[in-house]
């Protein structure tokens, strides 16, 4: 049995919903498709996920939400008309979205999360028609009734241990099942989303829960690339990676795969196959256990921008037991999570996403540090990039730092700061945003075109 994902970009328009069809049908073993939102039918166009958001934002704000949400309602009535589906449908996803949208503000969160996963929830129902219309057995499910429960983090859900057993009887039942991806329910019945672009961890909980032999998780991109294709043109396909270097490669900027959709296949051993819906016959890359080929030291380059580093120094640092965990204490009472901690004898910098701290908060936490830490010196520095080279090849290899360090010095590029994973499968450089796309073109030219791997 195959479980089978389908992004936003794979369900934009009636055209590309005919496509789906045909590859579920392709194979009698998909048997559980799992559905985003409609995305971008072209570069400049906005995913229905935001034109959501929008209209939950507004609507929290007793703005008039008319104008995005007539934009919803067009994605989903373009996409029936395209695919002649009758008018019922229709009217029951917009009044679905209208009621949402009148439903209860008094939490915030709860709101949001219920208009977001409406998105998913309504094209499932829609792909389950357009199935059903062409005479194929196929059914939407809904989560609450499949038992796919999750914690109570708005916008951030975790599934809870409990939902893979419930999900292993969906193997059951009759046709193919057509679920929508992207949240769960609390146990109390609210609704509660994954992290954006979490339709791809519903994918990963389902083929745990159902037990698959694959994962599909349908894109539009023929691979996974060794680095993203919008900084460098036509780059090498990956054919095979493993759990790791993927997580490690999406948590770092590779958005084609959600980092935390490899952990529930992993667990149960699942192989995952990314490909692509406007050309299902390329073989795509895979993802699994172990590779053979770890020749080459680097398997990707992956890089994202919007980082900033607390830089903290003290004379005899390496001296006072403590100092570390008081540091992290300060930034955990203001709810900041942190990327890495690269330290040296006198000094540790903290290198964190900006956006979570404001001009005050990182006011007050400078002064904390300086105060309670009696700190010789505090520095924050912003607009940060950080590139990551993953490869499970680099654990055998001796020089990689030094290659990559030579290529970003020959493009002009200053390293902020360096830290290997200590798993060795990864190595990060933190440089400035506006050097970002030199360095990662240069450091592919050093691994994958000077040298070809
Ligand atoms: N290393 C990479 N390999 C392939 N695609 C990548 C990579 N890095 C970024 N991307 C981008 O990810 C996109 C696919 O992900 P996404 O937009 O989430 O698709 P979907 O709509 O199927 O969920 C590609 O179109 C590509 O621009
Ligand atoms: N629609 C949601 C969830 C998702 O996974 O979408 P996509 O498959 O288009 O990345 C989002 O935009 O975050």
């Amino acid at each position: 049995m195959k479980v089978v994902k389908f992004g936003g970009s794979s369900l934009a328009t009636g055209a590309q919903l005919e496509k789906v069809l045909n590859i579920v049908m392709a194979d009698s073993n998909r048997k559980v498709v799992v559905v985003s939102a409609p995305g971008k039918r072209y570069g400049q166009d906005i995913k229905v996920t935001d034109l959501l958001i929008e209209c939950a934002e507004k609507a929290l704000r007793n703005e008039d939400y008319g104008e995005p949400l007539a934009c919803v309602l067009e994605r989903y009535e373009s996409i029936a008309k395209e695919l002649e589906l009758p008018n019922d449908i229709i009217e029951e996803i917009n009044d679905n979205f209208r009621e949402l949208l009148n439903g209860d503000k008094t939490s915030r969160n709860r709101y949001l999360d219920a208009v977001k996963a409406s998105g998913e929830d309504n094209n499932a129902k829609l792909v389950a028609k357009f199935f059903q219309s062409r005479g194929i057995d196929a059914h939407y499910v809904n989560p609450k009734d499949a038992g796919l429960f999750v914690t109570d983090e708005s916008g951030n859900a975790q599934v809870l241990p409990e939902s893979y057993e419930n999900l292993f009887s969906l193997r059951d039942r009759a046709g193919i099942i057509i679920f929508p991806g992207f949240f769960g329910f609390t146990k109390e019945g609210e609704v509660v989303t994954f992290s954006r672009s979490g339709s791809d961890i519903t994918g990963s909980i389902l083929a745990n829960g159902v037990k698959a032999d694959l994962y599909e998780n349908f894109t539009d991109v023929d691979a996974v690339y060794s680095v993203n294709p919008t900084i460098v043109p036509n780059p090498k396909e990956i054919t095979v990676l493993t759990y790791r270097e993927m997580r490690e490669l999406s948590y770092a900027g590779f958005s084609v795969f959600h980092d935390e959709a490899l952990i529930p296949a992993f667990r149960a051993g699942i192989p995952v196959n990314v490909k692509n819906t406007n050309n299902p016959s390329a073989p795509g890359t895979r993802i699994v256990n172990k590779r053979e080929n770890i020749n080459g030291p680097v398997v990707g380059i992956a890089s994202d921008k919007g980082f900033c580093s607390i830089y903290v120094s003290k004379y005899l640092m390496n001296r006072e037991i403590g100092f570390g965990r008081r540091l992290l204490m300060i930034l955990e009472d203001y709810g900041l999570s942190y990327e890495h901690t690269p330290s040296g004898i006198d000094d540790i910098t903290v290198i964190l996403r900006q956006n979570q701290m404001d001009q005050y908060t990182e006011e007050d936490i400078i002064n904390r540090i300086k105060s309670e830490l009696a700190a010789d010196e505090v520095k924050v520095e912003h607009d940060l990039a950080l590139l990551m080279i993953v490869g499970e090849g680099m654990r055998h290899n001796v020089g990689t730092t030094a290659r990559a360090a030579k290529a970003l010095a020959n493009a002009g590029v200053n390293i902020e700061m360096i830290n290997q994973g200590s798993s060795e499968v990864s190595m990060m450089f933190g440089v400035k945003e506006a050097n970002e796309r030199r360095a990662v073109q240069a450091i592919y030219e050093e691994f994958f075109v000077a040298v070809p791997v």
